[in-house]
């Protein structure tokens, strides 16, 4: 009983003491109240204007990272036991640690494609609002440490280093230093990783025993890499520049959605047999020629200009925004067999391989729709009925889909269709300011969105086996949003429809 009573200030104070915290923990979430009702505006904004808003790469991951550690910050302020249902499906759909991931590997993909053109850590065309600080370029590199990606993490932390240098912050710089080493020995640089450990030891010996510990057990591995002290102290000089190995090896892909052009191994060119067959004298293109420009015999890759109005690009938006979702892709062997693409439990490939939303907007939607699908079908002169609906697409900043066939495998390779995808029609719903091109690396060529335009291709050949020629990916967009749609035709109801080849066997 003594015992009780003795408690009673101590409980007092430990209670007092509960009651700060919990006065505190409310006032940090009254404070992301009153930061939430301030940033109101901008979630008010119509998808035009915040895709306007949201043009930029640097724009999108501050946009994102920032609200991602708000986000986490309210959620360690709840207790999440108490919370109402309707709050924990709200904090649900808020940017997860996912899209923050997201959006810093989009950075590392632009870097990576677009190299110097995607140097955010510079202005660029007097853009000097749109640059990363050290610190974003630090915490860039940091996260593409942690997501393996050490190409990404190689480039943004010697950048980080760099800018921390140049204004003289020597904690911070060493603080990117020792990442760094890490990151080198990761990329095959353990020469770099032991002599960047020796200059950390030596600012570390007399400031943190913690890290120095941690510091002398690395350099103690980097030393057995090397093959011993003797090896070791020989390969010190670094007179070989560092390796990089990008993530992805697509250095034709990288090249053509820069607008490169790309030295292709000698292709067969037998002279054409007879010319395709433009359709210009069909009914509805009488009054409306369009203008075709031919790129690629072999797989008839050509572009059409101005084929939609404005009118009928508004509609396809319009009627796709409400059925959006990810996009999503069954992942083929080839991709199965690249060890950098990763199947998730469903089944489908991740966001490595591809990121854009999907909506699909079929001819019953509105009759302007189907006005469209005849137009094409007049076009090329296909038969619509297997046809599948419009595959709208849209991409953020960073989206992208790597190399692929639009054709499929095996015996019946599209189970809800008529035969395989027989050819490919794109339509560009926009202009894009930066990147964002369909290439063609087996081809070489690199296909330019254009407002209106579309372009299209043969997958299969005669004998209906898919044409590997016609590997195609979309660049990332590197600004702006890029908005497309695809039409594809399946076989049946097609057969015939064969133009001329360069090989009637084929
Ligand atoms: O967006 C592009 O440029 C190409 C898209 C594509 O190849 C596809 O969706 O299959
Ligand atoms: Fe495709």
């Amino acid at each position: 009983m003594s015992k009780s009573v003795a408690l009673y200030p101590v409980l007092a104070e430990r209670l007092e003491s509960h009651l700060v915290e919990e006065e505190n923990r409310i006032k940090r979430i009254r404070s992301h109240i009153e930061i939430l009702k301030l940033e109101n505006k901008k979630m008010n904004m119509s998808r035009k204007e915040l895709e306007a808003e949201m043009a930029h790469p640097v724009r999108v991951y501050r946009f994102v990272s920032q609200f991602y550690s708000d986000i986490e910050d309210i959620r360690d302020s709840l207790d999440m036991s108490r919370i109402s249902e309707e709050l924990r499906e709200t904090l649900s759909q808020l940017p997860s640690q996912k899209d923050y991931i997201d959006a810093v590997g989009a950075i590392a993909r632009l870097q990576e494609v677009y190299k110097d053109e995607a140097d955010f850590t510079r202005p660029q065309a007097n853009n000097t609002i749109d640059v990363l600080t050290a610190e974003e370029v630090f915490d860039i590199g940091r996260t593409c440490s942690e997501m393996e990606n050490y190409y990404g993490a190689l480039n943004n932390l010697v950048r980080a280093k760099e800018m921390f240098e140049d204004r003289n912050d020597t904690v911070q710089a060493m603080a990117a230093y020792d990442h760094l080493a890490f990151v080198m020995f990761e990329q095959q640089n353990p020469d770099y990783a032991l002599n960047y450990t020796y200059n950390l030891i030596d600012y570390y010996k007399d400031k943190d025993e913690e890290i120095l510990t941690r510091l002398q057990d690395n350099r103690k591995l980097y030393i057995e890499e090397l093959g011993g002290e003797e090896l070791a102290n020989q390969s010190l000089s670094l007179s070989r520049p560092y390796n990089n190995e990008p993530l992805e090896q697509l250095p034709i892909y990288n090249k053509l959605c820069r607008g490169e052009s790309v030295e292709l191994e000698a292709k067969e060119s037998k002279p054409l047999q007879c010319h395709m067959h433009t359709n210009n004298n069909h009914p509805l293109l009488i009054l409306a020629p369009v203008k075709k420009e031919d790129l690629h015999i072999e797989t008839g890759l050509s572009f059409f200009h101005e084929v939609l109005s404005d009118k009928e690009i508004k509609l396809f938006q319009e009627k796709a925004s409400g059925v959006f979702e990810d996009s999503q892709l069954v992942p083929d062997d080839d991709i199965k067999k690249d060890p950098n693409f990763e199947v998730k439990d469903d089944g489908y490939a991740d966001t490595r391989v591809r990121s854009s939303n999907t909506g699909w907007v079929d001819d019953e939607m509105d009759v302007m729709v189907k006005t469209v699908s005849r137009r094409i079908a007049a076009i090329l002169d296909l038969d619509l009925k297997s046809a599948e609906s419009f595959q709208v697409l849209s991409y953020g900043i960073g989206g992208f889909y790597l190399p692929h066939f639009d054709w499929g495998d095996g015996e019946n390779p599209f189970a809800d269709f008529e035969g395989n995808r027989i050819a490919t029609w794109i339509f560009y719903l926009n202009n894009i300011k930066k990147g964002g091109a369909t290439v063609f690396p087996d081809i070489g060529a690199t296909v330019w969105p254009e407002k209106g335009g579309a372009a299209f291709w043969r997958n299969l050949h005669r004998n209906g086996e898919g044409n590997r020629l016609t590997l195609h990916a979309a660049c990332p967009v590197l600004e702006g949003y890029k908005w497309a749609s695809n039409k594809w035709f399946h076989t049946v109801g097609n057969e015939f429809s064969w133009p001329c080849d360069v090989n009637p066997e084929s």
